[in-house]
């Protein structure tokens, strides 16, 4: 291997960090000598050897995240997929001249240093309005899905997690309603394209990504619907894994939302998060024209009781 540029070797799969995680004792390994020089020359270790029965456990998705957060932080193992490092005063110099067709050069900094950026003003009212408008209408005819049904049978995540209704979107394909997929209507399809034009191009310019999208619109009754603390994938720096999402925007499309609504959005600050303890929360309404983004690996959320009918449009890209 050595000498090799394989611009692969500096990424570390997701399954090698969670096997390494596993590797916890360490009793099964053999006994290397300090001194390497000690080793016959022709030793080759090989796991396998020393391999016992394996044990396969169930773990939850909040006990595999624990793990993995101790090993290395997932902002530090994710900030590996973007292109630049964007919190070095060079960059910020250069801030100016960067191409964005929608971001701010703040948002990215942001998205890039603690993992999450808001951003607003993208889209017209007419469009916000519009797409409310069609979330309704889907209601009225029954489109929604309890987000516990798909769920159901993940032993990964707690069905009881979630209180809201979902759909999805899928441009490409046609319409199913077993599988909760609906055509897209117009106001949507506009924003669809606002999502696949500038906004994953500003993405695409600064984070590896495949350019695969999910569409799903979620619903929050206002009996209280919540959704408790999670994060939307695991964290890797493996650009060939595209199981993980990457990025997780949030569209909001609540006209008229205030305080007593609840419904906010709860972000959960991450140990090496600069200045802020460990826990601290941010709290995100859930505006018409507001976008939430992410990093799926990073970032643990949660929503707060709806007490308004709640509609948002998340986005997830690898
Ligand atoms: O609606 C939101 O604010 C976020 C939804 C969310 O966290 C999710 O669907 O994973
Ligand atoms: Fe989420």
């Amino acid at each position: 291997m050595e000498g090799s540029n394989n611009q692969q070797e500096q990424y570390s799969s997701l399954e090698d960090r969670i096997l390494r995680m596993a590797a916890t004792d360490v009793s099964d390994l053999p006994d290397f000598p300090d001194d390497k020089s000690d080793l016959p020359s022709d030793f080759e270790y090989n796991p396998e050897d020393y391999q016992e029965e394996e044990v396969v456990e169930e773990i939850s998705e909040s006990e595999l995240l624990k793990y993995l957060d101790q090993q290395e932080s997932a902002l530090s193992v994710v900030q590996r997929l973007f292109y630049h490092e964007l919190n070095t005063s060079g960059y910020q110099r250069n801030s100016g001249s960067w191409n964005f067709d929608c971001l701010t050069p703040q948002a990215a900094e942001e998205l890039y240093s603690r993992g999450w950026t808001e951003i607003e003003g993208q889209l017209d009212l007419e469009i916000l309005r519009g797409a409310h408008e069609e979330a309704l209408q889907l209601m009225e005819q029954g489109q929604f899905t309890p987000a516990k049904s798909f769920s159901g049978n993940d032993p990964f995540r707690d069905a009881a997690a979630r209180d809201d209704s979902i759909l999805w979107f899928d441009p490409g394909n046609q319409a199913n309603h077993g599988m909760g997929i609906v055509d897209t209507p117009p106001y949507f399809e506009r924003i669809l394209e606002f999502i696949q034009g500038p906004f994953m191009s500003d993405i695409k310019s600064m984070l590896r990504l495949n350019g695969r999208a999910e569409y799903q619109l979620a619903y929050f009754h206002p009996g209280g619907a919540r959704y408790e603390r999670h994060r939307d994938a695991l964290p890797t720096d493996d650009p060939q894994d595209t199981n993980q999402r990457r990025i997780s925007a949030v569209f909001y499309l609540n006209p008229g939302w205030v305080t007593g609504h609840g419904g906010e959005v709860k972000i959960y600050s991450r140990p090496d998060d600069h200045g802020l303890p460990e826990g601290a929360e941010r709290i995100v309404k859930p505006l018409l024209g507001r976008i939430l983004v992410l990093l799926s690996g990073v970032v643990d959320h949660e929503i707060l009781p709806s007490y308004k009918d709640r509609y948002a449009l998340t986005v997830w890209m690898r």
